[in-house]
């Protein structure tokens, strides 16, 4: 297809002037929209104003400039088809063959904070409707929409005098693309908010579903180097968090390992305020803390932490809720970790944590409070094969005045703050999970086992086997005991008091087994899955 006439109208404005110079020196005329007209004629183009074509103004602000069938039947017509041709004749219809649009700012508009009136005056209507037609009829037009393609499409047109066909498809995959982003950012933008454009705090599973997301980067595999991997993130994602996350060392890219579990480590520490629970520090591998543990400096937490499974520690993920010092980086330095995050460093530390060539450092510039967490990403998603399920976050906090005591024992202080510790815990361990926690450290994590006494018996013998002692310990589990034998297995290890979800059919059996050891149990009436 050789082009006779293009239409140019654009938002960002990047390139087009060089680009609507190249077209119009091959012969290409140019007919253009108010601010993109006026700008290429300012450079010295020719350009046809937009009202001109159609015979009609630029109405409402800009509302309808290019809604007309002098636009759209010079970009739909057919050319191979008699009829079309016929049409176009009688009606004046000139032919469009070539439409570079890219639409208004809806995405910055929002970002930046803007007042409802002017968000929705962002939705561009008459661009995507030039989108689409030219895409639809990419046999015929090509649609140019990304300022990247200007020299690939100027290059072509050197070269042989044409757009070719490989090329025109090429772009109109490119336009609906961007048309369905578009619109589906729309469309979570409005399920964000209430009519009067107040957030929302509990949005609808809508149906269908249309969710959209940015390309952060490839990776080099996914989670297996025969897979192929590639990072995206939300648009509208203001949450301190891994995806938002900035890396302030470290060549090695990131793995699609390595962000996962950077995820599962940071969701860990900010459990924890730094200011009222203490500094946290947890060590991930395969998504699953191998050591946890509060402190009152990031050096306390981290060698707490460390001690929980220094084996399992070595090519870690560390995360901490508060600033890394460079007491702590020094700490971390004598080790071998995949990655660090933190919402803050201490200049002294970037510099001993920049020693290690390896290391990837990365911030999240901050740390909202939980209140905040989950008010612009509330759902998770996890495929399945052919489907995908949807769940809010698992961002439920226990409320200290609802946790109901059923033993005979009340837990002691102490006990309180450690159950209170493990059972946040508890929460980012893979089930069926136990955590045996004391004195603010996490000295027994019990994972993933398929039965839930395994899982208590497991984390017991690590412990053992890392000389830790479990005597007046006391231990959390995500969900209900079925049965009383994990409560017998705790006692035997010197658990005290325990804490967990209770609504099992033998509540009563597992009840009675605390109080024959003694012990002091606390219902919270919320489970944990994780999977
Ligand atoms: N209303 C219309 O007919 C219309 N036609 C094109 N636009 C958009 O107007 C923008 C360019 O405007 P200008 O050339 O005035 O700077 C482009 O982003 C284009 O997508 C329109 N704007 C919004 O709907």
């Amino acid at each position: 297809m050789r082009p006779v006439r293009a239409l140019i109208s654009v938002s960002d404005k990047t390139g087009i002037v060089d680009f609507a110079r190249e077209l119009s020196n091959l012969g290409v005329e140019i007919i253009s929209t108010g601010g993109t007209a006026r700008l290429l004629k300012e450079a010295g183009i020719s350009v046809r104003e937009i009202s001109d074509l159609t015979g009609f103004p630029e109405i409402m602000e800009g509302r309808v400039k290019t809604l007309h069938p002098k636009v759209h039947g010079g970009i739909l017509a057919r050319r191979d088809k008699e009829e079309h041709l016929k049409a176009m004749e009688r009606l004046g219809i000139e032919r469009i063959d070539m439409v570079v649009v890219n639409l208004y700012p809806f995405k910055e508009t929002v970002k930046k904070g803007a007042s409802l009136e002017e968000i929705i005056e962002n939705i561009d209507i008459g661009g995507p409707t030039m989108v689409r037609a030219a895409a639809k009829n990419y046999a015929h037009v090509a649609i140019v929409t990304d300022p990247s393609d200007y020299e690939r499409v100027i290059k072509e047109l050197k070269e042989t005098g044409e757009i070719s066909l490989k090329t025109r498809f090429y772009l109109a995959r490119k336009a609906f693309n961007l048309t369905a982003h578009y619109d589906a950012l729309i469309a979570e933008f409005l399920y964000s908010i209430d009519e009067e454009g107040n957030p929302v705090n509990c949005r609808e599973m809508r149906n269908p579903l249309t969710i959209t997301f940015e390309k952060v980067s490839d990776l080099r595999y996914g989670e297996n180097p025969h897979q192929r991997g590639a990072f995206y993130k939300e648009v509208f994602i203001k949450e301190p968090c891994v995806a938002r996350a900035e890396k302030l060392h470290g060549e090695k890219e990131l793995s699609f390992n390595n962000i996962y579990d950077l995820d599962a480590s940071f969701g860990l520490v900010t459990e924890f305020d730094p200011q009222t629970d203490g500094i946290a520090c947890a060590i991930i591998k395969h998504a699953n803390p191998c050591g946890m543990a509060l402190g009152k400096t990031p050096e306390e937490a981290y060698e707490k932490a460390l001690k929980v499974d220094p084996v399992s520690a070595f090519g870690g993920i560390i995360a901490f809720n508060a600033k890394v010092t460079p007491e702590v980086a020094r700490l971390i330095t004598e080790r071998f970790y995949e990655c660090i995050i933190a919402p803050d460093y201490d200049e002294e530390a970037l510099e001993i944590l920049r020693t290690k060539k390896n290391l990837r450092v990365l911030t999240t510039n901050g740390l909202d409070g939980l209140e905040r967490r989950g008010v612009d990403s509330p759902f998770e998603y996890r495929r399945i094969t052919g489907g995908l399920l949807v769940q809010d976050r698992d961002l439920i906090t226990v409320d200290p005045e609802k946790l109901k005591v059923v033993t005979d024992r009340e837990p002691t202080e102490r006990e309180w703050k450690d159950l209170l510790f493990a059972f946040k815990v508890v929460k980012w361990v893979k089930s069926n999970s136990v955590v045996y926690a004391k004195d603010g450290v996490a000295v027994g994590i019990g994972v993933g086992q398929t039965s839930r006494v395994d899982s208590a018996r497991c984390a017991a013998e690590k412990a053992k086997m890392m000389g830790l002692d479990l005597q007046g310990s006391v231990l959390a589990s995500e969900a209900f005991f079925p049965f009383r034998d994990s409560v017998d297995e705790a006692a035997k290890v010197g658990v005290t008091a325990i804490i967990q979800p209770g609504g099992s059919i033998r509540d009563g059996e597992v009840i009675q087994a605390a109080n024959e050891h003694g012990m002091a149990m606390v219902f919270t009436g919320i489970r944990h899955f994780r999977h």
